[in-house]
């Protein structure tokens, strides 16, 4: 059985709400945790389409604070969308910015990388709709991912003339094969459902939000008879590469990132990009 609410997180005003005081449908993120198992499903819940900006990923690194601090036996990250995983980092961010808040939105996007790619509980996405760029690498951090069928996942960012960077390729180097890593990048790939699984970008296919919640779990179940200090310690050793060297290189990151995206050909195509979005969505 399912209790609400852990933590109510950051509300959709970017303030800081406090236990049980409010509706969970004012939240960006949703943690219940299940009295049995002691899992905690996190739902994403920014519509239309999830996509990160400064406010939701700062609820998701509260978030997995709390999980971390009330020592959680496992995560499963979903969607509060019917088709929409998360569309990515909010283009709004990026477009026109102001470079202060540009630099925190950075920031927090690397903090909370930090605390799900290296979080000592285990954790798996289940993707319950479309999941591009930003929306795959949350998933990525995840140790295991349970896709519905029929939507798309994937590291586009070459695609929109961007180039992600050296710790999201380290993500995806993680879950597949470099040279298919190497192929997905580069091309900027979104694959369905099925694609991603034959390349291990997935590990299952779900029929449902509801099957992709219970294969998650089954999989969270794998861990019940291991030590969770091996088990993290493990997870860590194996990730602590990857860690330690954007943990070196944080604030050439954002510079690096600011520099990037306030270049004056990015930012047009970055304005096309969102006028396509918008057509599409008119249509
Ligand atoms: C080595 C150097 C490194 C230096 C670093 C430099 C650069 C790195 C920088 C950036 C990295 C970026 C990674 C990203 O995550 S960029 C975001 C990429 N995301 C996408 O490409 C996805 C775009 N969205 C879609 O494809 C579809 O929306 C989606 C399939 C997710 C859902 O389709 P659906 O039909 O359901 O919904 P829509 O009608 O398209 O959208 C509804 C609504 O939402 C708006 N919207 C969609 N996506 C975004 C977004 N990512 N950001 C902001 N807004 C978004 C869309 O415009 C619609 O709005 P409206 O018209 O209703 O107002």
């Amino acid at each position: 059985m399912l209790r609400s609410v852990l933590r109510a997180s950051t509300t959709r005003l970017g303030v800081t709400g406090s236990r049980f005081c409010s509706s969970a449908a004012d939240k960006l993120v949703i943690t219940e945790v299940d009295d049995k198992t002691g899992y905690a499903t996190v739902t994403l819940n920014r519509p239309p389409v999830n996509s990160l900006n400064l406010e939701l990923l700062t609820a998701i690194s509260e978030t997995l604070d709390d999980l971390q601090n009330n020592k959680s036996r496992g995560m499963i990250l979903t969607s509060s969308s019917k088709s929409v995983f998360s569309a990515g980092l909010d283009i709004m961010e990026m477009y026109k910015p102001k470079v202060d808040r540009m630099k925190e939105f950075w920031s927090t996007l690397q903090d909370v990388w930090f605390k799900l790619y290296g979080s000592p509980f285990p954790t798996v996405a289940a993707i319950n709709g479309h999941s591009p760029a930003g929306g795959c690498l949350l998933s990525l951090c995840c140790e295991y991912r349970v896709m519905c069928q029929n939507y798309t996942i994937g590291l586009n960012e070459t695609r929109l003339g961007i180039v992600a960077p050296t710790w999201f390729m380290a993500s995806m180097r993680n879950a597949m094969s470099r040279r298919d890593a190497e192929m997905a990048l580069t091309l900027g790939t979104l694959f369905t459902t099925d694609e991603a699984l034959k390349v291990g970008l997935v590990d299952e296919v779900a029929t449902s939000k509801e099957d992709a919640i219970a294969k998650a779990t089954a999989f969270l179940d794998k861990f019940k008879k291991i030590s969770p200090q091996a088990r993290s310690m493990t997870k860590q050793a194996l990730r602590s590469k990857d860690i330690m060297e954007l943990e070196d290189n944080r604030t050439q990151d954002i510079d690096l990132f600011v520099y990037a995206v306030t270049q004056p050909k990015v930012q047009k195509g970055l304005e096309m990009y969102l006028e396509a979005l918008k057509a599409k969505s008119a249509k």
